[in-house]
């Protein structure tokens, strides 16, 4: 298997940067990569996921973006997992079959969401026919009900999976059930499994748990804060681990407020990076001005513990 090292810490769900005519802007990413590596800390990405649009996107969109992740995060990022979710089975396994080509350190895919798994055996089925494309390569189960409306529980899911998914590496859990949560880590006795958390406001809840780390969309612009947060947890300071959980979520209660979603992220991720990610795509759009000169005000003016 292409494991290096347990995947912990944090990981970037990247966003999809667009050309203003709304083509994907594959030349962005080289400056992406370093980006993320030097002023965020942050060496690990979650590639075409919901931040990423990734069922926005052509199937051969999405070959590109992966591609192009991978050869700009060569020798540079640890960790390029890539989300290969589709709702046709044989979409998401050619997808499977592209990123095991490309030597991805990991796949990872969400329940099918338009015709849904009623049951976990409906569910590990069809993601075991798309693990089994890439059957040296790491997979990753992507839990986000919210968005698909599959409730199933991953403590249920979870059960006897590796012997029908031997590649199961883990899980994506972006979920504010944390009894859930805390379930499948108190069965993954010998720590084999990884369970990654995806609700960034209420991280350190989930680290108190015993997520392994996180993968989310803030990770882009305030992955540099949220790792101080981790170190805190780490030492452990948790009172310093709670500020830096205050703030972030100061800024986030704040953005949701107004309306926050992926077109929002974008246009965050361009003020405080200066990289061009440009607008998304259709049903979304343009975050507003507004949103904006509102959203950069707010986060120039939290003072944070590092004395940034
Ligand atoms: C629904 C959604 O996009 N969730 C993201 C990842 O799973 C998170 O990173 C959120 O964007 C973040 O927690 C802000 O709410
Ligand atoms: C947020 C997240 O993890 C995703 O974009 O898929």
């Amino acid at each position: 298997m292409k494991r290096m090292k347990k995947l912990q810490g944090l990981v970037a769900a990247t966003i999809t940067p667009m050309t203003p005519d709304g083509q994907i802007n594959l030349p962005v990413i080289r400056q992406y990569v370093d980006y993320l590596i030097k002023e965020q800390n942050v060496k690990n990405v979650f590639v075409n996921g919901t931040t990423g649009e990734g069922l926005s996107l052509s199937i051969q969109e999405r070959k590109q973006l992966a591609e192009e992740w991978m050869c700009q995060g060569k020798d540079k990022l640890d960790h390029v997992i890539i989300h290969v979710g589709a709702l046709s089975l044989p979409e998401s396994q050619e997808l499977a079959r592209h990123a095991a080509a490309i030597g991805a350190n990991g796949i990872a895919v969400i329940a099918p969401f338009f015709f849904k798994p009623t049951n976990k055996d409906e569910l590990v089925a069809f993601l075991q026919k798309v693990a089994a494309e890439a059957p040296a390569v790491p997979f990753y189960y992507y839990h986000i009900p919210p968005l698909t409306g599959v409730k199933i529980r991953v403590e249920e899911l979870l059960e006897g999976i590796k012997t029908r998914i031997p590649t199961f590496q883990g899980v994506k859990f972006s979920d504010t059930d944390l009894l859930d949560l805390a379930q499948c880590i108190s069965k993954n006795e010998t720590e084999q499994l990884e369970f990654l958390y995806g609700v960034d406001e209420q991280l350190l809840g989930a680290l108190a748990i015993g997520a392994d780390g996180a993968v989310g969309s803030t990770y882009n612009y305030l992955g540099r804060k949220t790792n101080l947060m981790l170190q805190a947890f780490a030492k452990p300071d948790l009172a310093l681990a709670q500020k830096y959980q205050f703030l972030t979520g100061e800024f986030l209660n704040f953005v949701i407020k107004l309306g926050f979603g992926v077109a929002q992220t974008k246009a965050v991720m361009t003020f405080v990076s200066g990289i061009p990610m440009g607008p998304p795509r259709l049903p979304l759009v343009d975050a507003s001005e507004e949103f904006i000169i509102k959203a950069k005000a707010k986060l120039d003016s939290i003072v944070w513990p590092d004395g940034d």
